[in-house]
């Protein structure tokens, strides 16, 4: 990386204007350092654009007086704006000619080859980040924030001052005066994360929390950032969910997991510059002819002209259903494109037998017909192609895949190159004038107009490659074959000089442990030994709308997994805003189809009701089981700091759920009450289900011990070794024999009197050799009511508005309304729910959701287990649990949630002794035990 220092000359002002230059003369010996450094590492390698050439070109002309007052005003923000979306190197200098300016600091991310010295000025800085790392990753990942993160607070650097960073894309418009109005009233010292929160629970929702969204403008406190670019912080992020290039989600994410929230700033709006350039405020009047001429091109998208002709799109045909695609295409998306523009590929024997079929209507490769010169002819195109044979005939679509091992990936990547091949061979006459070469898949749904939008926006003699990329960690990215490949000229003829090089034989697999090895990577292989490099563009989505929402993709180029060409067709023939969707519903593309994630989670406490819970929520309508209640797959007592990632996630856990489509208006959801003792579930359920919601019943401790002892009894599910942990794994092994009650209090009395409750441990808290060395562990019965140290996790992660908490006492005796409270949580219509039968009871267990057990809940109450505890083992539990009770009255407090209490210590009229007896190093101390953690 390298800082460009835009100034080396003084500015009028003799020992200040030396002062400057001997800074500036530092700041690029430092920049200089940190460019070697990070020249040597792999990741995140940022050049300098070209150097400016002499000192004079660095002299521009003074900015306009209107400036100065900006130009000191805004010293404290950084503008840094985002490249990509075509016509970038004219969209930067229209911004550094314009509103950029008067700002004192701008940062491109910026392609090498774009010259922006003519914008250096004595008295702003101007920064540039190019070369490989953009060209290489131009979605701007995380790892590139560690590499800025260098640049930023380097030694020396002239911006380690600024407090705020204005993050932008290269076709955002920044009123720079009104922004400059606004943070006085923001706080820099805070996690700030300011803008429009984008809507992305409708394109790829797994895995995204709400983010501000970059072509509106993301506003970040260097607080924050300087947390965000720290890869100990958001390394997690890199890899996250949905598509490659949504890099404000990620940095959302990011932000989620360091406790901070997007704050709707008003003013960030959406929307092209305006065309007749009359921006307001400050920027009037600072647009030259030059930049509004440019802009006025941009806005009208006219600026290279490419005619319908120019374009050819390939087919990638399967083999089976070739009449079908073709028909589906011609009567949907390919219907308004010149018939000579769309051709189809299949292999020689499919392709004979199309032939054959239409009865000379399609016209096929001279390697399998002469081509006729009928009109008819035309309509349309089949290329045979020459391929190995398949691995196997089992011709259904889906069973292509690139994760089917070698055989597959090798007759994949020789179909890809002898489509290729084909197409810049251009046997047929109309393809010798292919200026675009698109490729899509056979369920890819093309729009023609913004397609040729697109286009239009690219000089297709110079090398462009671009469509939906994919990144995998430690390889050069590639463009994705589902959602479309497009080529320019250039690059094709690029590329095609290069096929003939072993390196681009799709036999030979140049990055072996890479994941994606079809047919998309062998171009993308080629590509990288040709020298063309992967653009970035929008508008390439994986799978369809949900639920024809099209409003929300309104830059869509190609819909890929599409499996109703006509239904489509239909959609966007009638301008659908969207079919019936179920706004409770977070979509993700599973298995071809949209479902919704689950909607909510019962994640503790054993012994609180969370069955009779779960089971009266499946008497609503709207509402359908998992394949049990407790999935227990996110973590518990036993494994508190399990990581499953995404693969388990999808294939695993959400294989559970029933299907349900945006459509169906139903929801589901699971309860294991031991997920409260896992310290990682909130993280990681909330990074692959953002906006699950739940809930947490608690119940009276002491109670909550003795009911779980007694079922365990029941059940021969106690564990052997309850006074202490073996070593540092957790005892999973169960015994028949189960000790007293008694005895088992016996024991916590002793710890009391040893340990303090910071220093108490049990099974589900993380093992230390000084908790095992101190003697301090306490049986799970106990351990697990020390409610506070587990919630806190909790509601430090997850928003307030996604947690209900119930007390279990209080709930228990009014269930039918407490129910329809549950509801109004889930968002769920009104229902009278049937509350008399409770589940899961120490008379009738019943903890599976297909076992019908339950027992009259009066019947409970007259058989309490509260009632079977002596009064003396009450007391030593109600002692035990003081200190914890006045924990969670701290947390309760601190998340703003109303107080849980439970009279512990009374049995009718007898009360236990309000003195501590064995906690004594606790005596006239305060009772909080104050952020203990799990
Ligand atoms: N409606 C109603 N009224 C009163 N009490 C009720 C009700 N529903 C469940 N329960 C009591 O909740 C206890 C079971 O809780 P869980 O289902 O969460 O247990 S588990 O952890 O899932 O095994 C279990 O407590 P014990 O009887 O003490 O074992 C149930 O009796």
């Amino acid at each position: 990386m390298s800082v460009t220092r835009t100034s080396t000359a003084s500015p009028p002002g003799g020992r200040r204007g030396c002062s400057r230059l001997l800074l500036t003369l530092g700041a690029m010996i430092v920049c200089a350092c940190v460019f070697f450094l990070l020249a040597s590492s792999r990741l995140g390698r940022l050049h300098a654009a070209a150097a400016p050439r002499t000192r004079a070109r660095l002299a521009a002309p003074r900015e306009p007086a209107a400036c100065a007052r900006l130009l000191a005003r805004s010293s404290e923000v950084m503008f840094m704006i985002v490249g990509g979306r075509g016509f970038h190197h004219l969209r930067v200098r229209v911004m550094l000619r314009t509103w950029a300016r008067c700002v004192a600091h701008v940062l491109v991310f910026t392609d090498p080859s774009l010259n922006i010295s003519d914008y250096f000025s004595p008295r702003r800085y101007v920064y540039l980040s190019a070369g490989d790392a953009w060209r290489r990753r131009p979605y701007l990942p995380m790892s590139h924030f560690d590499s800025l993160a260098k640049l930023i607070w380097g030694r020396g650097s002239p911006a380690s001052n600024v407090s705020w960073f204005l993050l932008v894309s290269d076709r955002t418009f920044v009123n720079v005066a009104a922004l400059l109005d606004v943070l006085p009233s923001l706080d820099p010292s805070d996690k700030g994360y300011y803008g429009q929160v984008a809507n992305a629970t409708h394109k790829e929702a797994f895995g995204f929390h709400d983010y501000v969204d970059l072509n509106t403008g993301v506003l970040l406190t260097a607080t924050l950032l300087s947390k965000v670019v720290d890869p100990a912080h958001c390394k997690d992020q890199k890899g996250g969910g949905g598509t490659f290039d949504m890099f404000d989600a990620k940095l959302g994410n990011c932000v989620f997991f360091l406790n901070a929230f997007p704050r709707r700033l008003a003013g960030f709006m959406e929307g092209e510059p305006p065309p007749a350039c009359d921006a307001p405020g400050a920027l009037r009047g600072l647009i030259t002819a030059d930049g509004e001429a440019e802009i006025k091109r941009i806005v009208q998208r006219e600026y290279f002209a490419v005619a319908p002709e120019d374009v050819a799109i390939h087919v990638m045909a399967r083999e089976t259903h070739l009449k079908q695609i073709v028909n589906d295409c011609e009567a949907t998306w390919a219907k308004d494109i010149p018939k000579a523009c769309v051709y189809y590929h299949s292999d020689k024997a499919a392709a004979a037998e199309s032939y054959a079929v239409s009865r000379g209507k399609w016209a096929i490769s001279g390697n399998v017909a002469p081509p006729s010169n009928g009109s008819a002819a035309r309509q349309h195109r089949i290329a045979a192609l020459h391929l190995p044979a398949r691995p196997d005939s089992s011709g259904e679509h889906w069973t292509i895949s690139h994760d089917k091992g070698l055989s597959w990936n090798t007759w994949l990547r020789c179909k890809m190159r002898a489509i290729f091949l084909w197409s810049v061979r251009a046997p047929w006459a109309e393809l010798q004038g292919t200026a675009w070469y698109v490729y899509v898949d056979d369920d890819t749904y093309v729009l023609w107009a913004p397609l040729l939008e697109l286009l239009r926006r690219h000089d297709a003699a110079a090398s462009h490659y671009f469509g939906r990329p994919l990144q995998e960690e430690g390889f050069p990215i590639f463009v994705g074959g589902g959602a479309g490949i497009v080529l320019s000229r250039a690059a094709a003829m690029r590329i095609r000089a290069a096929s003939a090089l072993p390196e681009c034989d799709p036999l030979h697999l140049k990055w072996v442990d890479r994941t994606h090895q079809g047919g998309d990577a062998w171009l993308g292989d080629c590509a990288e030994v040709a020298g063309v490099q992967v653009d970035m563009e929008y508008g390439f989505y994986p799978q369809p709308p949900v639920a024809n929402l099209f409003h929300l993709f309104k830059d869509a180029v190609t819909f890929h997994g599409v499996e109703d060409h006509h239904a489509m067709y239909a959609a966007l023939s009638a301008n659908a805003t969207g079919e019936a969707y179920d706004s409770r519903c977070v979509p993700v593309f599973i298995d071809h189809k949209y479902n919704c994630l689950p909607h909510f989670i019962i994640g503790g406490v054993p012994k609180a009701g969370t069955t009779s819970l779960y089971k009266y929520l499946m008497q609503h309508p709207d509402v359908l089981p998992a394949v049990d209640k407790e999935l227990t797959f996110w973590g518990n007592f036993f494994t508190p700091k399990r990581r499953p990632g995404r693969e388990e996630v999808m294939s695993e856990y959400l294989h559970k759920f029933p299907k349900i489509a945006p459509g169906d208006f139903k929801v589901t959801g699971e309860a294991t009450p031991g997920y409260l003792y896992c310290s990682t579930c909130p993280t990681y359920i909330l990074k692959y289900i953002p906006k699950v919601r739940f809930i947490f019943t608690l119940r009276n401790p002491v109670v909550r011990a003795y009911s779980e002892y007694l079922n365990k009894v029941v059940d021969k599910t106690v564990m052997r070794y309850l006074h202490k942990r073996i070593d540092n794994k957790m005892d999973k092994e169960l015994s028949t024999f189960a000790p007293p009650f008694a005895r088992l209090t016996d024991d916590v009395a002793r710890t009391m009197e040893s340990c303090l409750p910071n220093n108490t441990y049990s099974m589900m808290d993380e093992y230390s050799d000084e908790m095992e060395k101190n003697h301090c562990y306490v049986n799970p019965f106990v351990g697990e009511g020390r409610y506070a140290r587990y919630l806190r996790v909790w509601l430090s992660v997850v928003p307030k508005r996604q947690v209900l908490l119930l007390n279990f006492d209080e709930w228990t005796g009014r269930a039918a309304e407490t129910m329809q409270a549950v509801s109004a949580f889930l968002l769920l219509p009104a229902f009278a729910y049937r509350v008399e039968e409770a589940h899961n009871t120490h008379i009738a267990r019943s903890v599976h959701v297909d076992l019908q057990g339950s027992t009259n809940a009066s019947q409970i109450a007259a058989e309490s287990v509260e009632g079977a505890l002596s009064f003396a083992t009450q007391c030593v539990l109600h002692e035990f649990f003081l200190p914890y009770a006045a924990d969670l009255d701290v947390l309760f407090k601190e998340f703003d949630f109303p107080p849980m209490r439970w009279e512990t210590g009374r049995k009718g009229e007898m009360h236990c002794p309000s003195t501590y007896r064995y906690w004594h190093h606790l005596k006239g101390e305060p009772m909080s035990v104050s952020r203990a953690t799990g």
